[in-house]
């Protein structure tokens, strides 16, 4: 929570005015009992009309100065609370986007959303709250134990048995509250993870009928949080009538004890009446501390959740002796293996091999053979376990990560498409001429659908392009990877959700218009790679073969089973015209 201080240097002079008007009203707020009593005492008990105007006026005057000082107050702490809380935002996301795939796998989609959404927004209210509190509370409750020992010592005693009754109350509160609020969090978290999966698979669960399931799912975690966040507010629904009623105890023993003095001209009247008002402030300001704490810890928690993210540090970093080849496209893979963090098998093992420019370099295997994680190592999603891999002769780690990615042209297995146009998502930020752009969407056959639509390239796409179908996805996806003239091209099954005859249409063009750069093509099916310069036949993470086609399924056992298991022996031996 400490920490959190931090992001309030930027709006020290803010903060610090915010702590002198809270001052200013504090002494406000203490000053006027005694003029009330003032008022009892010298005006009305002496019948003295003029000093009561005198002093009523002053009342007056000082209640306007404390309530404008404290709108004043709100507003700035408001200021504060909600630039810090942009600040933490702004520093999360720039975090999150700096993590490598490991981090991102440790925290999870939805932990993340909800760290950088509500985690904040707790952080953000308790800043609020305690520009304004932390200062007033016990200001308040110091001066008014001076003020009231000023006026009735004897009845200030009161409070030896009433604020360690209150503390002890709030203790017990803090204690059964604290680790509910992290278990709070983490409902929170469960929560929008369902949802998010309720979305995003709203097209599976609706074609398996599986609604009911979902709904359960969701009711399920939903009660969960609302029973949490329930035991919560139920402890403070019991602890506040309680404080309540130590506090009217108070006011009765004052009274008591108050009237017996007056009895005994010992008192005055407007005195008695002002301890009663110092004792209330005292006893509220107690609440306020209190609430401080429990607000406080629950901040922490969030604050101990923003924090973990923050001070995580990505384990892919730019290297410090940087080396920039001057890049041709040679990646050579030397006995590399690789763990996923977390994972206590190797999924790939002692893999060499090198893919050069001008030739098209095929991975093949079952699934979760590993072949994607190939992919990954490329770009450097993740650092490699054991071996090296090297482009145009220099290890990736030490080659700056924009020089490595930008010199790679990525189309992942499963297509991503924002919600912007067709050439917004083919451009994808970048400085690329209409001439480029055309050329790409010509060559991935974006432009045969996207000239049926009412826009062309300028369609608008619908979030998660839900307008569009699976094979348009991952041929603007194609069109993406190829458009800014990369030396390397990695295509993740790319494509799969192509008809044979797309697939081999775009394959013949694409294939031609890349014929001097290096090409991976991660494959399940057979016609797609069977005519490339070698084949990488993939099993449980190691290499069984590498070779072209002929070879392999004379030669090599576990790829005549992937061939067979697809295609007949005859259509095998006799090569597949798969440009039909
Ligand atoms: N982020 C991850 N963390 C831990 N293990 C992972 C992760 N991603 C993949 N794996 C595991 O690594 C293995 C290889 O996965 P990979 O995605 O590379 O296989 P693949 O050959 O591309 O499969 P497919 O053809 O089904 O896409 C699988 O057993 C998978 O469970």
């Amino acid at each position: 929570m400490i920490k959190i201080f931090a992001y309030l240097k930027n709006y020290k002079w803010l903060a610090i005015l915010t702590i002198a008007l809270v001052v200013f009203e504090s002494f406000v707020t203490l000053y006027l009992p005694d003029l009330m009593s003032k008022i009892v005492d010298r005006g009305i008990v002496t019948g003295n009309v003029k000093y009561i105007w005198q002093v009523g006026g002053k009342m007056l005057l000082f209640s306007g100065l404390g309530i404008a000082a404290m709108i004043l107050a709100s507003y700035t702490s408001a200021t504060v609370s909600t630039g810090v809380g942009k600040d933490l935002r702004e520093d999360l996301f720039r975090k999150v986007q700096s993590f490598s795939l490991a981090e991102m796998d440790k925290f999870s989609t939805a932990s993340l959303i909800t760290r950088t959404t509500n985690d904040v927004a707790q952080i953000q209210q308790v800043v609020f709250m305690m520009l304004r509190m932390v200062i007033r509370a016990p200001t308040l409750a110091i001066g008014g134990v001076v003020m009231a020992l000023n006026k009735s010592p004897s009845l200030t005693k009161v409070l030896l048995i009433t604020v360690p009754l209150t503390l002890g109350v709030f203790y017990v509160i803090y204690k059964i509250a604290v680790p509910m609020f992290q278990k709070l969090q983490e409902k929170i978290d469960k929560l929008s993870l369902i949802i998010r999966e309720r979305v995003t698979g709203v097209r599976v669960i609706r074609a398996f009928d599986r609604d009911e399931y979902e709904k359960e799912r969701f009711e399920k975690a939903n009660v969960d949080l609302t029973n949490t966040s329930l035991k919560i507010n139920r402890l403070m629904a019991f602890s506040f009538p309680l404080i309540n009623i130590i506090m009217n105890f108070t006011i009765v023993a004052i009274i008591w004890f108050g009237a017996k003095q007056i009895d005994l001209g010992k008192l005055q009247v407007g005195s008695m009446m002002a301890v009663i008002q110092y004792v209330m402030q005292i006893m509220f300001a107690l609440i306020f501390i209190s609430s401080i704490f429990i607000f406080m810890s629950r901040a922490s928690v969030s604050a101990k959740r923003i924090f973990e993210v923050l001070e995580t540090e990505p384990s892919i970093l730019d290297p410090k002796d940087q080396i920039v080849p001057e890049i041709k496209g040679v990646i050579e893979f030397e006995n590399v293996s690789f763990t996923y963090p977390g994972a206590r098998e190797p999924v790939l093992k002692n893999i060499s091999f090198k893919a050069e420019p001008g030739k098209i370099t095929a991975i093949i295997g079952s699934t979760g053979s590993g072949k994607t994680t190939i992919l990954n190592l490329i770009m450097r999603f993740y650092n490699i376990t054991e071996g090296s891999i090297k482009l145009d002769g220099v290890d990736i780690r030490k080659i700056p990560l924009n020089v490595l990615r930008s010199s790679i042209g990525y189309a992942p297995q499963r297509p991503i498409i924002f919600a912007t146009t067709i050439a917004e998502n083919i451009r994808f930020g970048r400085n690329i001429t209409d001439e480029d752009l055309l050329e790409a969407a010509d060559t991935a056959k974006v432009l045969e659908f996207a000239s049926k639509m009412p826009e062309g390239l300028n369609t608008e796409i619908a979030q998660g392009g839900t307008n569009i179908s699976g094979g348009q996805k991952q041929r603007i996806s194609i069109a993406r990877a190829i458009v800014s003239k990369p030396k390397i091209y990695l295509f993740d099954d790319t494509f799969s959700a192509l008809d044979f005859k797309t697939d081999a249409r775009i394959r013949r063009k694409l294939l031609n218009k890349l014929k001097d750069a290096t090409v991976i093509i991660v494959a399940q099916r057979v016609a797609t790679i069977m005519h490339a310069d070698q084949i990488i036949v993939l099993k449980d993470g190691e290499i069984k073969g590498i070779g072209k086609h002929e070879e392999l399924l004379k030669h090599n056992q576990v790829y005549r089973e992937i061939v067979l298991s697809q295609i007949s022996e005859e259509e095998a031996f006799g090569g597949v015209n798969n440009d039909a």
